[in-house]
């Protein structure tokens, strides 16, 4: 295991880096830095936003979703969502960046997306009476978290995992929304839109599968060349 995962995956290039993470982060980071140093300037912690960012995403996709208002549950979602950007730059701004606070993020970040693939199972499951969308929506769920899953375990064990793969957390959030809000819009009169939502479902569910498979070949090859290197140490040793 030698190196702390975060040292060598510093030092490993990475493959396959998403694009809005890529693209879109810089952009965002300048838009709410005013935002987050005005909460800052109120008192309110990184951990609060966190924790009430999250709530707001969670009650916005199980009291909506469900009942096929897809419009306003993403209209609240997305009030709530930005949350997750706004409490790493507040931590940033404070210099208070923390092991706690990576932990909180990224345990809440799986909270809500249970939340929100949920709400799209529970509507096909119920009135949108869809059983091949309510599998295609908790296929989503469980690979979203898995695919966050393999980046965590890979680098627990020392490995850099040095991949991000074709859909990451924000692709599939950004997909899944923009469709969900848009297919909302049928309820006002909007004709011929409602697809939007079955077809994103069916995207984010092949891009997470696709990227799954990057993720798991990358610590396949990430861990045999750790265990070769291992073998050649304790060989020069002897
Ligand atoms: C008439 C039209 C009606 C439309 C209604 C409204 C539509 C609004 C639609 C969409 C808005 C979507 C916004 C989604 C924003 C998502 C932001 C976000 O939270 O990104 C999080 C992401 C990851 O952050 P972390 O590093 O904290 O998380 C890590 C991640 O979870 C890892 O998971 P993995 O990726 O591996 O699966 C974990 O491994 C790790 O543990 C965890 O720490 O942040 C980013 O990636 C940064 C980039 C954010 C890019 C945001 C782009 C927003 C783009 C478009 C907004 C469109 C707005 C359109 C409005 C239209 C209005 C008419
Ligand atoms: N309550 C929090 C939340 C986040 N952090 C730190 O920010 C990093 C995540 O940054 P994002 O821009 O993706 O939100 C996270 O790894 C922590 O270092 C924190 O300290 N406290
Ligand atoms: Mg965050
Ligand atoms: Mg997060």
């Amino acid at each position: 295991m030698g190196q702390p995962a975060a040292i060598r995956a510093a030092a490993t290039p990475t493959v396959g880096k998403a694009m809005l993470n890529k693209y879109a982060r810089a952009f965002f980071t300048r838009v709410l830095t005013p935002f987050a140093a005005f909460l800052i300037r109120r008192g309110v912690s990184p951990d609060t936003v966190t924790l009430l960012g999250t709530a707001g995403v969670v009650a916005g996709a199980l009291v909506f979703y469900p009942r096929g208002e897809f419009f306003w549950g993403t209209v609240v979602i997305t009030l709530f969502v930005f949350s997750d950007l706004v409490d790493g730059n507040m931590a940033r701004q404070l210099g208070r960046s923390s092991r706690w606070g990576a932990f909180l993020d990224s345990t809440l970040d799986r909270v809500a997306d249970g939340a929100i693939f949920g709400g799209f199972a529970l509507w096909y499951a119920g009135q949108g009476d869809n059983d091949m969308m309510c599998a295609v929506s908790i296929f989503c769920l469980a690979s979203g978290q898995v695919v966050s899953y393999t980046k965590a375990r890979g680098e627990s064990i020392g490995l850099p995992v040095a991949v991000n793969g074709l859909v990451e957390r924000a692709e599939r959030l950004v997909i899944s929304l923009v469709a969900a809000g848009l297919a909302g819009l049928h309820k006002f009169g909007v004709p011929g839109i409602q697809w939007l939502l079955p077809v994103a479902l069916w995207i984010v569910a092949a891009g997470s599968l696709v990227t799954l498979i990057q993720r798991v070949v990358t610590v396949r090859r990430e861990s045999a060349e750790a265990e070769a290197a291992a073998r050649d140490a304790s060989g020069a040793a002897k």
